[in-house]
């Protein structure tokens, strides 16, 4: 099971955001412990904490950290906490791991030896350090994004507060991993941090750190911290509180205080004044969180741009940056495999210049050869309108990124007939709609897309990144 699921299962079995910090930290030991060895008392105490809340938590985070610092014995102590936590909790080791030569070799450790379920990590060695904790699927990762800590201001609220360091390190980490694999952690004491993490990343659970500092305004983290759905936050159960020997009794009413405000999150998102059709809220689309992707690395943009045609729309989309990100890029060229697979052909071809790495893409992942139509042919050369090896004769299936009038991929497609190539199917990302289908089937093409605009605008408006306004001019147009 993946962590993700494992963790939503524990939120709804246990009704409970809470997640609980397993740290033999000496200085925090309670004295009721203090009169065995220190290793003893730890233990024992952990044991308490771990019975205590096993009920009413929806995960453990164990700091690698305080076990390392108390030598052998500590990771010894660190074995026997992990085997002690009941199996179906997931636990998320507290690493904050950062080290770019040891990552391969400590994810192994930490989720084949250890059967550790999620980490945290730091930011700041990039997606190379990240991408050896990614490659285990049903694994995942906290990117650190902020610490509470005053002295880290300088570097998070860097170079200005309106676009700071820390926002940086959401938007851009939000493209090493998908929501499936990759949360956030937010240590603040300022729910106005969380708030504008939130903003940049609605789709992502974050794990919320340091919110009991300074009183902590448990409302207002809530209130700004919460998905629609009264998810997406992972709270920790203050420091003080896993001293008390009345633990289980005061989760319980720590639980209840969260899970109110869960409830009025849930029940004011469902008298919202804008309609939408029950499938979005009970149904994902498959493809959600590459639409989100697509839309966070710019792809899909929206205002007035002139077609070719002469036609304005109120969006325009670029695929072409997919190339610069390979974790959206890989998920792309899934989307046009599935349709691909199943079709009966010898070569693919690209349309220049756009979809000339998807075709490329596609043509190495399904070992088949590759060849193009030229946009215009050289004087110079060979001269060839069509680059490649073929055989007259042959079936090509096209490739193109987005369907508007459908006039550049039959522009592209006529060239190879006119070459003696057959071609009966036209593959691209997004069809327009508006007909255009129905327009290449009139020409002898069937048309096949991974995502029509309407899934796409439907998701959007869903994750709260296009507003209603937005919305209803696009699904008007
Ligand atoms: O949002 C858009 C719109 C158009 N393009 C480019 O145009 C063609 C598709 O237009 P047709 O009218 O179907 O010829 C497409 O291949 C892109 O090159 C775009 O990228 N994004």
């Amino acid at each position: 099971m993946i962590f993700f699921d494992k963790l939503h299962q524990n939120i709804s079995q246990n009704q409970s955001l809470l997640f609980v910090g397993l740290d033999p930290n000496p200085e925090m030991m309670p004295g009721r412990y203090s009169s065995q060895d220190i290793i003893d008392g730890l233990w024992d105490w952990l044991q308490f904490i771990i019975a205590e809340t096993a009920d009413f938590v929806c995960a453990y985070k164990p700091t690698l950290g305080f076990y390392e610092a108390l030598g052998v014995p500590g990771l010894e102590l660190l074995q026997k906490t992990l085997a002690a936590i009941p199996s179906h909790i997931p636990i998320i080791l507290d690493a904050k791991h950062s080290d770019l030569n040891t990552s391969t070799i400590f994810a192994k450790t930490v989720f084949t030896q250890w059967g550790v379920d999620a980490i945290t990590l730091s930011p700041y060695t990039g997606q190379d350090h990240v991408a050896p904790f990614l490659v285990y699927p049903d694994k995942a990762v906290f990117i650190l994004c902020s610490t509470s800590n005053p002295g880290a201001e300088a570097l998070q609220q860097y170079p200005t507060r309106e676009s700071p360091l820390y926002l940086q390190v959401v938007q851009e980490s939000k493209n090493w991993g998908t929501p499936e694999q990759l949360g956030l952690e937010v240590g603040t004491t300022n729910a106005e941090v969380l708030a504008r993490i939130r903003q940049v990343a609605p789709e992502r659970m974050i794990m919320v750190r340091s919110i009991w500092a300074e009183g902590g305004n448990l409302n207002r983290i809530l209130e700004v911290g919460l998905n629609t759905d009264g998810n997406g936050l992972l709270i920790p159960v203050p420091q003080d509180m896993l001293a008390s020997a009345n633990l289980s009794k005061e989760i319980q009413s720590l639980r209840a205080e969260i899970n109110q405000v869960r409830d009025i999150t849930v029940r004011d998102v469902a008298s919202c004044s804008v309609w939408l059709p029950d499938v979005f809220t009970v149904k994902q689309h498959p493809l959600h969180d590459l639409i989100l992707q697509l839309y966070d690395i710019d792809c899909i943009m929206f205002g007035n741009f002139v077609q070719a045609s002469g036609a304005v729309f109120p969006y325009y989309i670029d695929l072409r940056k997919i190339i610069s990100n390979p974790q959206v890029f890989n998920q792309v060229l899934s989307g046009y495999e599935n349709i691909v697979k199943n079709l009966t052909f010898d070569r693919l071809a690209g349309i220049p210049y756009g979809s000339l790495p998807t075709a490329t893409g596609l043509a190495l992942r399904l070992n088949c050869p590759m060849i193009f139509p030229r946009k215009e042919v050289k004087a110079h050369g060979t001269r060839r309108l069509i680059e490649g090896n073929f055989r007259t004769g042959e079936v090509v299936v096209v490739v193109d990124d987005i369907l508007i009038s459908g006039k550049s991929v039959m522009e592209g497609a006529d060239k190879l007939k006119s070459a003696g190539l057959n071609v009966h199917d036209i593959v691209v990302f997004i069809d327009h709609e508006q007909g255009v289908k129905d327009k290449l089937q009139a020409n002898g093409y069937r048309g096949h897309a991974v995502l029509t605009i309407s899934e796409i605008t439907s998701v959007l408006h869903q994750a709260g990144r296009i507003n209603d306004e937005q919305f209803l001019a696009l699904t008007a147009e």
